[in-house]
Formats: structure tokens, C-alpha cells, sequence
């Protein structure tokens, strides 16, 4: 076994050194060209795809593959070994394989669904479906240009069993920094089904947390713009966040994939951008102090919850009607005379309007027929028998054609929005219909919003729509793919109308019901958004195996799932064991500090101190509310010079320590995580609480700390073996 290893370490080693030779001296022959500066097209060209190959080159000599699999095809007359990297490299000299294959090639696909066993293999390439037999399945880790690292996870050779989770386990152990990583080497077969669906569809995962959603959206793309390359392009996509620091600390997983240019927003900054508004700031810090500081706990969410109603395709159909009566009562009463004796007949202007310019959206159209009766009034001007009349006529007329003009309807979204909800004076004819399905009480809260001029992140959706009915889709503009993450946030009536900026249904939309602790907003059910898509234009799939913490937390984190949350979806761990959960009281007898301000916040001090004393990179404090994250970092900030807090208005996610509410650390992930005031009181009986609390305990990598005075909840059981009370030996006292 040992021989075996030796030799296959050696055998590794040669052929990084190859290819590495290879490498550096395509490289240098490549920076011996003198770059292009003229103005000839081809020669233009020629330098792009130069330059492109040197940054390649530069790359991949650092780290040029991560794995390799020996694979011979039914009609080859020998195996090959295939050593898969993120970017692919041809050879110097003409050869029957590339130097490195790119990981989303399509024998690379093997890599990732090959999970062991003697039987044929396939995998789909353009020229149709390729069977054959996998010899040898490793992992090479090389960095800096070091081999480190050689596992084999099967080899047809012996007699070892496959052991497939050992390399990712190894990956997973490791600290993380403050950004997401790629994880090219170790995609998993049910991720790497995602990563790989084809392009049009509307695909809706449901992922336990941890089961690696966020990672997989972006690997998937960057699979949408190798295996598509001419469909589409990375200016046309986005990828949706719940917040700015999110999207910071995502965004180094493109680039590490070798993609660049891919938009990235949260669903109000794009509106506010196509609606040519501006949002104020503190809108959604309000609406989050309502929801999740409110004393007395969360209030009932119905489907009249202004957030939930807003959301819904009732809502939506409700508008699309009160538009359409607007359209069709947009001209206005009467025939348009510009001066006594000319008179244009009101069936001509319908005609224009109902017939000539029916393709168009509403506004067009108005202009369309304006500009029509413009050039109507200046045919009729040349008709003038003298000067005097054609002055007269064209003041006249000017002035009765702008005044006509204002008889039209006020395309303006926000105005008919505000009509809709009686927030704005309703003209005469406007349609009564849209406000009778509209709950009287939202109806209300909405009117005295929008009276206020509080525009709430529901009111989105809603707006747009309007602005899209009356527009349509200014310059055809349209996205080649849309990725949402924390899609259970999103309303249907969001994803309808993001439905209508992007190509194909083109979706991923990414989530975990579990975690929606924004459901005075977001879906209940996937169903809400898959009905929204014909069947053959949606796909749904589960990810359950969860890949961030170890088996113990998973295994707490499941507690809380089926007793609190009441969810049948738990997730499954990698064999990864780690330290303990720790249920800690505050009264518990600690270690001496030295320092004061009462047991609570000198057991938070005791806790982040001994946890940042460990090898962990990132150490979070989790509160239930932002005033309790804002006063625990003053009393802590003096102990602790680089404890960060996070309060929503961040841009930027910078790792270390930190101090923030449950609510903001969705999406995020830190080695360890301290779950402040983890009682009763503070996570009530609701299946929200739990997912607040599943949430927190599901941010940890390593390790787990529950900090409380009294009550635990009934949901945070002592089950398994792998949670422990009080202190460790360590750091007890
Ligand atoms: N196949 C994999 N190999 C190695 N690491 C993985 C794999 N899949 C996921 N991970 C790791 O698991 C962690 C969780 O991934 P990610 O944040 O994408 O999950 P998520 O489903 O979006 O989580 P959540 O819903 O809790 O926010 C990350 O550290 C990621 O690198």
C-alpha cells in the first residue's frame, strides 16, 4: 500500500514537472511576441486570444490541475490519463489530448459522477453519448507549484474500496477566510447535476443549509458561459443577493473560476436602477426592526400580510387589469379641434390607437398617436388662407394640442400605483376593479405608506410591473441567465416579473424553506414559484447532504429542524467529526477574567476568547436582535480591538471577529460560531424562532457554543452524544 503511494507520489511528480516545463515554456515563447498595438482587425484579434492564453498560462502554472482520471473509451485502443484543472490548456505540438482539460468539458463531468464500481460508464459529448470504462479516479493537490497531495478515490487496479468522501473531507476540515471558495476539486455528483442542467430552464433547488447552493449557482455559471459560448455572455447575466456584504463575500469564486463581468445586485438595487428611482436607506432596516425586534415576538403572517399579498400573482393580475382599463379608455373624450373649423374625428385617433399602434405598450403608443396628430395639425396649417390665419391657427393649435395631450392618462408607475391603492386622487374614469381584490387592510397600511411616500421593498415588484406594462422591455434588453440565492425571501410575483428581463426562463433559484425566516415575504412553498413556469420550462431538484459543518452540529442543527421547525427535509453530514456542541449558562462557573459587567457578557468574553485562541480565521457573536449585537460590541470592543460589528449597512464582510444578529449572518459561515442568549426567552415556541435558531447554528464550520440564562428551548435538545454542557476542560476554571 505504502509502495503503491510512493509510486504514485513519484509518478505525479513527473508529470507536474512535464507539464509544468510545458507550461512555462509555451509561456515564455508567448511573452517573446511582441504585443499588437496596430490597427489591423485579424491581428487584433490574434492578440486577444494571445493575451487571453498568457493570463491562462499564468495561471495555471501556479496550480495547473487538481485531478486526474484514466479513462478509455469503448472504441480507444488504449486508456488515457485526463488531468482536469479550472482552466484547459491544449498542447504545444499537436497530440490526441489536451495538456490540462477544463473541469466543465464533458469528460470532465465523469471526474464528478463517477462514484465507483466495475460497470460502463457515459457521459454526453456533442458528438452523442460516449461509453467506456474508468481505471483511475485521484485527487492531486498542488500549490505554488508544489505537489502536496496525491489520494486516489478509485483505482480499477486494486483491491482498495473506493473512498470517495476522504478528499473532501480533508477539504472541508480545513479554516476558511472571509470569501467563498471554488470547489472545482471536490463537486459532488448531485451538485454537479445542477451545475450541469441545460441553460433553459426555470431550475428551483431546495438546499439544506450548508448543502453548498450559493457555490454550486456560481460554478453554474461559469459551466452556462463555457458550454454556451455563443448563446451567452457574462455582461447578460446576474445573480441576485439578499445583501451588498453578501455579494461581497461571494465575490471571489468567479474570478477564481476564471469569470469576470457577471452583474451582481440585490433585487431593490436593480429595481430602483429600471425604474430610474431612489430608494432611501432605511427602509429595510425598518421593516427588519419591525420583524425581528419587536417585543411580544413575531406578529401572524396571513396571506393579507402586506408582504405576502403584495407578493402574490393576485396581486399582479389585479394590476395587469386596472393597466389595461387605463389603456383602453386612454383617449380622450371627444374630437380634437386645434381651431375652430378642423376637426380631427375621435374614431380616427382610436383607429390609430386600437388598430395602428396596437402592438405597442401604452406609452408608445400615446407618443405614437401625438406625434400623428402633430403632423395631422401641420398638414392643416398649410390649408391657412393667409398669414395672419396660419399664426393665429399655429398658436391655436399649439395650445390645444398640448392640452389634449394632458387629457391622456399619466403613464407614471408610481402615480397608477398609488391610484391603485387610493394613495393618490383617482381620476374619473379609472377602473374600480384593482382595488376590490385588494385586502382592505393592506389596501389601508399601503395607502398611508405611500401618502408618507414609504416605498417598501414589496411595493417593488408591483412597480415594476407597471413600469413594464406601460414600457415593455425598453431596448429588448433581456438577461441570458438569472441566478437568485435565498430565493425563499423572494416573492412569485418577483420571480414573474424577473421572468419577463430574462431569455428562456432561464432561472436558478436557489433556497432553503427552512431558513425563511423572511416568510411575511418570501414563498412557503417552492410551489408557489414553480406553478409560475409551464412544466417542461421548470425542474426542481433537493440537495440534502450538507457539506459545512461537522456530523455534530449537523446532527444539533437536525434536532432543531424536526422539533422546532417541524421540517422533513434534514440534512445529511459528511463523515467530518469535530468538537462538541456546548450548551454553556451564563451563571456557570468561568474562568476568571478579571473583568466585569455581569455573567452574561463576561461569558461571551470568556467564549470568543477561548475560541479565537484556537487556529480558527473567523469567530462569530450571534444575537437575536441588533440591539443586542450593537451593546454586547461595546462592552466587548475594548477586549477585543478587531471585533467587527455587522449591522446591515455593510458593504463589506471582513472576516476575523464579529458581532451581529442572527437575521444578518444568513448566507454567511465562520469556524466557529458563539449563539448568544440561546434561551427561551429569546427563541420562543414559534416554527420561526426555531429557523432563526437553525439559522445561527448552522453558520459553523467546527465548532458550536450555545450561551444561556435559564429556559433553553424545547426544540434545543440534548440528543446525540455529540453535545456536551458547560465548559470545556480548557477553559474552565
Ligand atoms: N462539494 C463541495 N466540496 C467542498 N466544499 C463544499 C462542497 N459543497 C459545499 N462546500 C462548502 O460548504 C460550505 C457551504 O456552501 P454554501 O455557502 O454554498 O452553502 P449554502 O447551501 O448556500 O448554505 P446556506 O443555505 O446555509 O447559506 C462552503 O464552505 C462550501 O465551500
Amino acid at each position: 500500500m505504502e509502495d503503491n503511494f510512493q509510486s504514485a507520489y513519484q509518478e505525479e511528480e513527473d508529470r507536474l514537472n512535464s507539464t509544468l516545463t510545458e507550461i512555462d515554456s509555451t509561456l515564455e515563447r508567448l511573452r517573446s511576441i511582441p504585443v499588437y498595438t496596430g490597427h489591423d482587425y485579424t491581428e487584433q484579434v490574434l492578440e486577444d486570444s494571445r493575451e487571453q492564453r498568457r493570463q491562462d498560462l499564468a495561471k495555471l502554472r501556479q496550480e495547473p490541475y487538481f485531478g486526474r482520471l484514466d479513462f478509455q473509451g469503448k472504441d480507444e485502443d488504449d486508456r488515457k490519463a485526463l488531468y482536469i484543472g479550472k482552466i484547459g490548456a491544449d498542447r504545444e505540438q499537436v497530440s490526441d489530448r489536451p495538456l490540462v482539460i477544463d473541469w466543465r468539458a464533458p469528460v470532465a463531468s465523469l471526474f464528478y459522477s463517477f462514484t465507483g464500481g466495475t460497470e460502463p460508464v457515459t457521459y454526453e459529448a456533442p458528438e452523442g453519448l460516449i461509453e467506456g470504462l474508468v481505471y483511475l479516479k485521484r485527487n492531486v493537490v498542488i500549490r505554488k507549484r508544489i505537489l502536496e497531495r496525491v489520494a486516489d478515490t478509485y483505482n480499477r487496479d486494486s483491491d482498495a474500496p473506493v473512498v470517495s468522501d476522504e478528499f473532501l473531507v480533508y477539504r472541508l476540515g480545513e479554516n476558511k477566510d472571509n470569501r467563498l471558495r471554488d470547489i472545482v476539486s471536490t463537486i459532488q455528483e448531485e451538485q454537479d447535476k445542477i451545475i450541469r442542467a441545460v441553460k433553459n430552464t426555470a431550475l428551483i433547488i431546495q438546499g439544506v443549509a450548508g448543502s453548498g447552493k450559493t457555490t454550486v449557482a456560481l460554478h453554474r455559471l461559469a459551466f452556462l458561459l463555457y458550454q454556451y459560448k455563443d448563446q451567452v455572455s457574462a455582461e447578460k447575466m446576474i445573480i441576485f443577493a439578499p445583501n451588498r456584504m453578501f455579494l461581497d463575500y461571494i465575490s471571489d469564486v468567479l474570478p477564481e473560476l476564471g469569470v469576470g463581468n457577471i452583474a451582481q445586485s440585490t433585487f431593490p438595487d436593480w429595481a430602483a436602477e429600471v425604474l430610474d428611482i431612489t430608494l432611501p436607506e432605511q427602509n429595510t432596516a425598518e421593516t427588519l426592526n419591525r420583524w425581528f425586534e419587536s417585543a411580544g415576538g413575531m406578529p401572524e403572517i396571513t396571506e393579507e400580510t402586506p408582504g405576502r399579498f403584495k407578493g402574490s400573482t393576485v396581486l399582479m393580475g389585479a394590476i395587469e387589469s386596472a393597466v389595461k382599463q387605463l389603456e383602453i379608455g386612454a383617449v380622450p373624450e371627444g374630437d380634437f379641434s386645434p381651431w375652430e373649423g378642423a376637426v380631427l374625428r375621435r374614431s380616427m385617433i382610436l383607429r390609430w390607437h386600437n388598430e395602428e399602434y396596437a402592438p405597442y405598450p401604452p406609452l408608445k403608443r400615446k407618443e405614437r398617436v401625438m406625434a400623428r396628430i402633430h403632423r395631422w395639425i401641420e398638414m392643416e396649417l398649410k390649408k391657412s388662407p393667409s398669414a395672419a390665419a396660419l399664426k393665429d391657427r399655429k398658436k391655436k393649435g399649439a395650445a390645444r394640442e398640448k392640452a389634449y395631450a394632458a387629457k391622456w392618462p399619466k403613464y407614471d408607475p408610481l402615480m397608477i400605483y398609488k391610484q391603485i391603492f387610493r394613495a393618490a386622487k383617482v381620476p374619473e374614469d379609472w377602473p374600480a376593479e384593482a382595488p376590490e381584490q385588494i385586502p382592505q387592510a393592506v389596501l389601508k397600511e399601503t395607502a398611508k405608506d405611500l401618502k408618507k411616500g414609504i416605498l417598501r421593498e414589496e411595493d417593488l415588484p408591483p412597480l415594476l410591473y407597471i413600469h413594464y406594462l406601460l414600457s415593455g422591455n425598453e431596448g429588448g434588453e433581456r438577461f441570458d441567465h438569472i441566478v437568485i440565492d435565498e430565493a425563499q425571501d423572494f416573492s412569485p410575483f418577483q420571480i414573474a416579473v424577473l421572468d419577463l428581463y430574462v431569455k428562456g426562463h432561464s432561472f436558478t433559484i436557489l433556497g432553503d424553506l427552512s431558513q425563511g425566516i423572511h416568510a411575511y415575504k418570501g414563498v412557503h412553498e417552492w410551489d408557489e414559484m414553480q406553478s409560475l413556469f409551464a412544466p417542461e420550462h421548470t425542474a426542481y431538484h433537493a440537495l440534502t447532504r450538507s457539506y459545512r459543518s461537522t456530523m455534530e452540529i449537523i446532527e444539533f442543527a437536525n434536532g432543531i429542524l424536526s422539533s422546532g421547525v417541524h421540517s422533513p427535509l434534514l440534512a445529511v453530514p459528511v463523515f467530518r467529526s469535530g468538537n462538541p456542541v456546548r450548551l454553556i449558562a451564563y451563571g456557570e462557573e468561568q474562568p476568571k477574567t478579571g473583568k466585569g459587567t455581569g455573567p452574561r457578557v463576561s461569558a461571551v468574553r470568556t467564549a470568543l476568547e477561548a475560541l479565537s485562541g484556537r487556529e480558527y480565521r473567523t469567530v462569530a457573536v450571534l444575537t437575536r436582535s441588533l440591539r443586542e449585537a450593537a451593546e454586547l460590541h461595546t462592552e466587548l470592543a475594548a477586549d477585543f480591538a478587531d471585533l467587527h460589528l455587522i449591522d446591515g449597512s455593510m458593504t463589506q464582510y471582513l472576516g476575523g471577529l464579529s458581532v451581529l444578529p442572527v437575521y444578518l449572518s444568513k448566507g454567511l459561515e465562520f469556524d466557529a460560531v458563539i449563539l448568544a442568549d440561546a434561551d427561551a426567552d429569546h427563541y420562543g415556541t414559534a416554527a420561526w424562532d426555531a429557523k432563526l435558531m437553525y439559522v445561527g447554528t448552522t453558520r459553523a464550520l467546527h465548532e458550536l457554543w450555545l450561551l444561556h440564562s435559564g429556559e433553553l428551548p424545547a426544540y434545543v435538545q440534548m440528543t446525540g452524544e455529540g453535545t456536551v454542557n458547560g465548559w470545556p476542560e480548557s477553559s474552565g476554571s
